[in-house]
């Protein structure tokens, strides 16, 4: 009886670890960018089939890249505080059982899109799994601080995926929307680098804080994120959205200016992390009202 309840709390700690290797909280963000494309490229309801197909495909090979991020960077990861309890580096997961399990997301993934959706977005997400798990992660992120800048465009992927799932073609909003969260993504994992700055210098890593300093990091997220208060205008100019669009990303977009504003001008040991903590907020909030504006547009 002992022995069946360890092994069935065994086999549950070890579940954990599998969906812990995953990033699930970054693959929910991903999938309701996706989600958001879908809605955006239809001016009716989507059919059921194509929103779980599309999810779960989209879904699975954002977790495969996820789980090979986690063995690439297994050395780096040990030597960071933020990361040293991870599955792989704590040596509760093996690199080779980590592998096999990211092949089998990636094959099904992979087929549940060529299947149930369409070629064009089968071929479009692996290009953004290989994008995080072979260019950003074991090229990018040890070789330049623009790491994130250029590998940014494999997390601003989703919204196209989901926009290609739902009519299997490339649309020029579709590319909007992946602007914008290619303009996020700098002043939000920087925020984070600022925060993390001596754990990455540890780790010889060469982000942004580390080879240009925090100063000139600083200025960098808050060029950005004037950028990206730009970038949130196009949609509502191109008349791609109404009115609601314009309220509430301005409203999101003055949120963001003020930590941006704040973390160069008048920083707290605190306001790196809570510049992170907003970004976070702030996409997820564009992303649900840009769905509210598509389905009651004025
Ligand atoms: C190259 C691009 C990106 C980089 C380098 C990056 C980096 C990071 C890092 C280092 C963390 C902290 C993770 C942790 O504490 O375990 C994080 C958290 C997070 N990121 Fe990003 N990120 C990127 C793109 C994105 C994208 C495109 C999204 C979603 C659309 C996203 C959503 C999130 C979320 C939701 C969290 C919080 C995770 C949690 O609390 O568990 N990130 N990001
Ligand atoms: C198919 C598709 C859309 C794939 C992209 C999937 C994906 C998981 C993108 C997320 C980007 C991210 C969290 C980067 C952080 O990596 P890091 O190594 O810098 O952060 P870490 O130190 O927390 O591991």
């Amino acid at each position: 009886m002992a022995a069946q309840q360890s092994s069935s709390s065994s086999f549950l700690s070890s579940c954990k670890d599998y969906y812990e290797m995953t990033k699930p909280n970054v693959v929910l963000l991903l999938l309701l960018t996706a989600l958001v494309g879908m809605c955006l490229a239809s001016e009716t309801w989507i059919s059921w089939h194509i929103l779980l197909a599309g999810l779960t495909g989209i879904g699975f090979l954002s977790s495969a890249a996820a789980v090979v991020n986690h063995v690439v960077d297994r050395r780096i990861d040990s030597q960071m505080a933020r990361t040293s309890n991870r599955p792989v580096p704590k040596g509760k997961v093996t690199p080779k059982k980590a592998i096999i399990f990211a092949s089998v997301l990636t094959i099904v993934g992979y087929l549940i899109l060529e299947l149930w959706v369409n070629r064009l977005t089968a071929v479009l997400t692996l290009a953004g799994l290989l994008g995080y798990a072979v260019v950003y992660t074991m090229y990018l992120k040890r070789a330049t601080p623009q790491n994130i800048v250029i590998g940014g465009l494999a997390g601003a992927i989703p919204p196209l995926l989901g926009w290609t799932a739902v009519t299997g073609e490339i649309h020029p909003h579709a590319l909007l929307l992946v602007l914008i969260v290619f303009t996020w993504t700098p002043p939000h994992f920087w925020a984070l680098a600022i925060h993390r700055e001596k754990d990455y210098a540890r780790a010889k890593v060469p982000m942004l804080p580390v080879t240009h300093g925090v100063e000139f990091t600083k200025t960098s997220i808050l060029l950005y994120t004037i950028l990206l208060c730009v970038v949130c205008l196009l949609p509502y100019l191109i008349g791609m959205t109404g009115i609601i669009y314009l309220l509430g990303s301005t409203l999101l977009n003055v949120g963001f200016l003020y930590y941006a504003w704040k973390l160069k001008f008048g920083s707290t040991e605190k306001t790196a992390m809570q510049t992170f903590k907003f970004s976070i907020i702030h996409l997820m909030v564009l992303f649900v009202v840009l769905l509210v504006d598509h389905y009651i547009h004025f």
